[in-house]
């Protein structure tokens, strides 16, 4: 089987501050790639870059062997930390939505039987993830992690290829997080899907992922901190040596944290 992604020497650059460099990744379809790195080195800047939000300053992003899309597409779906549905929307509305827009581009609107069936659809995929019996209840009367599984719903309607997590857990109660690793789990095996998700949680990156990519800085430059950037220093598959491996990139990770405070 082919490479689903390809990032072939990319570089992003902000004016005169490198944010990531030399970056290079290859993925197959149906990987969980978990993503942990100090704050502010790049992770939802990569992510933005596989959605099509951004392009490489240089360098290759190739989609089943051709040019990323410059824009994102159905293909790819994403889910960050919070307030990532309307709040004026019923929650079936929400999801029914992310239908409309995709197939009826000029209008964004569904009419009679169409409508009905996407409605349908949208109830089908709610109830995949728990939401079953909230249809018709709004985003401000939702816990949070019920939030954010109306949001994976959202990025899940399309069908995508590719689904980016940018820290989805990260604002919800430990037991809530049990019961979306489960979910997020229970999605990804029933769907082949290629999940990408970046976690401030080590634990919860080695728990979920199939593969841990873990982003930082191999070269460091008190005087000028944005001189280099990060790249991908280590890339994991995940299921071996686990603890011993937990214990030394907490420890490279923190290391880099350190600097990147000590040099503000
Ligand atoms: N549009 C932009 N213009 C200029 N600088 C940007 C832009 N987007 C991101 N940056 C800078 O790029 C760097 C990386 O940001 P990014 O959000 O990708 O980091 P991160 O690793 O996801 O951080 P966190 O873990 O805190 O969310 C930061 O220094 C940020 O200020």
């Amino acid at each position: 089987m082919g490479a689903l992604l390809e990032v072939k020497q990319v570089w992003k650059e902000y004016g005169s501050s490198i944010v990531l460099e030399k970056l290079n990744l290859t993925v197959k379809e149906g990987e969980f790639c978990t993503i942990v790195g100090t704050s502010g080195c790049g992770k939802t800047t990569f992510l933005r870059m596989l959605l099509g939000q951004e392009g490489p300053s240089r360098g290759t992003l190739l989609l089943d062997g051709k040019p990323m899309p410059a824009e994102p597409g159905p293909d790819r779906g994403i889910v960050f930390q919070r307030y990532s549905v309307f709040p004026h929307m019923s929650v079936l509305d929400n999801v029914t939505f992310g239908l409309e827009v995709t197939r009826s581009r000029l209008l964004g609107r569904l009419f009679g039987g169409a409508r009905r069936k996407a409605r349908e659809e949208a109830a089908a995929m709610l109830a995949q993830v728990g939401l079953g019996h909230a249809l018709e209840r709004y985003p401000s009367e939702l816990s949070g992690g019920m939030q954010q599984r109306l949001a994976i719903a959202q990025a899940l309607i399309k069908k995508p290829r590719i689904l980016l997590l940018d820290e989805p857990f990260g604002a919800l109660d430990p037991g809530i997080r049990a019961d979306m690793h489960a979910l997020v789990l229970k999605l990804w095996k029933e769907s082949g899907l290629t999940i990408f998700m970046i976690t401030h949680d080590l634990k919860e990156g080695f728990k979920l992922g199939t593969r841990l990519l873990v982003f930082d800085k191999p070269r460091l430059d008190a005087q000028a901190p944005n001189r280099y950037g990060a790249t991908i220093t280590y890339d994991l598959a995940i299921g071996r040596d686990e603890p011993a491996l937990l214990d030394e990139i907490q420890g490279a990770v923190t290391e880099t944290s350190r600097f990147i405070h000590d040099s503000r």
